[in-house]
């Protein structure tokens, strides 16, 4: 049997590592998607009895035979698909020791966590069943697009739905969402993966690559959005790679050297996204103050990204390039590199935007305009697209 899935990257509009604070924050999905491709071997391949990850975007396979998974994991994994776990500290130690028993190049080291999740997200709805799973993604690694989340969104969506304890309509043609129970479930395997990868993620990432569209997220708790303006944004990737976990655990530090202005500053940027929320979803047919105001918003985000020390000087130079033409911009995700959004004003013209992007490429950046707000996590049986 074979099972696909994917899910997609997200674009956070206000709030990032606010968020993680237990600020608002705003964020939107984008037509950018993670593929997982699941094949059980068939009652032919008896020798089959392995698990094997292709990981296509980095060019590196991870493989397993079962008895040795068994042999490090002796006491077997007590979970069940339907109760998502914390992989505890102890586990991880084991699954590190499976991990490193593959050379990944020094260079491609942040792989190594994604692998810890994927094994745990695997054995932990799976068990100790041989299979064969491939992921590639359209979205930049490590780029502040949301990859790690979407990884674990669709590892868990095909995981899950080749499982006893999620009901899917083998029947239904093409590309299908989960209905809501099991999105909940794949969310909550997946936010248990982002942990393994992020240390201490707030739950935006993997809940809006799940579910899909414009949502406003807060504590763990989601409230879906209708825009009621065009929101275009132009996505810069700087291409100077950093990582998710230490630019939170960077922020976390921030707090607690100085308590009081840090909080303040979470303060206000639960403000700027609550307003962003209201904004976006105004009926105001006035969608030039709107632009104003959301520019506005997003001017006075970054001047908050800057202190809690996550911009970098590539994204200080996608602002000022951008703001060349009156354009205003703000880094999106973590940080420290990665990319940066800039509001697209629906009067500009095509020639503007031209220009901004030929200038922004000269830098040796990579432009973007990514679709916003489509579907969220979808699964396809083999066969049936
Ligand atoms: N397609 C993929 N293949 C392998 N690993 C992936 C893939 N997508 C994400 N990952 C994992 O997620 C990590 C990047 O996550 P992160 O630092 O949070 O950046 P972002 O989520 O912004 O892309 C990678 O180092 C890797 O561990
Ligand atoms: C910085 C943060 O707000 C978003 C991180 O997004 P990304 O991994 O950089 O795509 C962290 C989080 O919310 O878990
Ligand atoms: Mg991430």
């Amino acid at each position: 049997m074979e099972v696909r899935s994917r899910a997609p990257g997200k674009i956070i509009l206000a709030g990032e590592h606010a968020v993680v604070h237990g600020s608002a924050a705003v964020a939107a999905s984008i037509g950018l998607y993670t593929s997982v491709t699941l094949r059980f071997p068939s009652p032919s391949d008896n020798d089959d009895n392995t698990l094997t990850l292709h990981l296509k975007d980095v060019g590196l396979e991870f493989s397993w035979p079962i008895g040795r998974i068994k042999e490090v994991l002796p006491d077997s994994i007590n979970t069940i698909a339907s109760s998502p776990t914390t992989c505890s500290p102890e586990t991880i130690k084991l699954l590190s020791k499976l991990v490193e028993e593959h050379k990944i190049p020094e260079s491609q080291i942040g792989i190594a966590s994604g692998v810890i999740a994927f094994l745990w997200l695997y054995i932990s709805i799976q068990g100790n069943k041989p299979a064969t799973i491939t992921v590639s993604s359209e979205l930049p690694l490590g780029s502040g697009l949301g990859s790690s989340a979407a990884f674990c969104v669709s590892l868990c969506g095909a995981f899950l739905a080749s499982s006893d304890s999620v009901k899917v309509d083998f029947g239904q043609n093409g590309w299908v969402a989960f209905g809501e129970k099991e999105q909940q479930l794949a969310n909550k395997w997946a936010f248990e993966g982002e942990k393994i990868i992020h240390g201490k993620p707030s739950g935006i990432d993997n809940t809006v690559s799940t579910f899909g569209n414009l949502i406003k997220f807060k504590s763990g708790d989601l409230t879906c959005i209708k825009s009621n303006m065009i929101l275009k944004m132009l996505i810069t990737n700087t291409k100077v790679g950093r990582n998710t976990k230490a630019l939170v655990a960077g922020v976390t530090e921030r707090k607690k050297r100085h308590p009081d202005a840090m909080t303040s500053v979470f303060t206000a940027v639960d403000f700027i996204s609550n307003e962003f929320a209201s904004i976006i979803q105004s009926s105001s047919p006035d969608d030039l103050e709107k632009e104003q105001k959301v520019e506005e918003l997003m001017q006075m985000n970054q001047g908050l990204l800057q202190c809690m020390g996550v911009s970098h000087a590539s994204i200080e130079t996608v602002l000022r390039t951008t703001l060349n033409y009156k354009l205003t911009s703000k880094l999106t995700g973590a940080g420290g590199g990665g990319c940066v959004l800039t509001l697209l004003p629906s009067l500009l013209s095509g020639t503007i935007i031209d220009n901004v992007i030929e200038e922004l490429e000269e830098c040796g950046f990579q432009c973007l305009i990514a679709e916003i707000g489509g579907n969220g996590l979808e699964i396809c049986f083999d066969g049936l697209l």
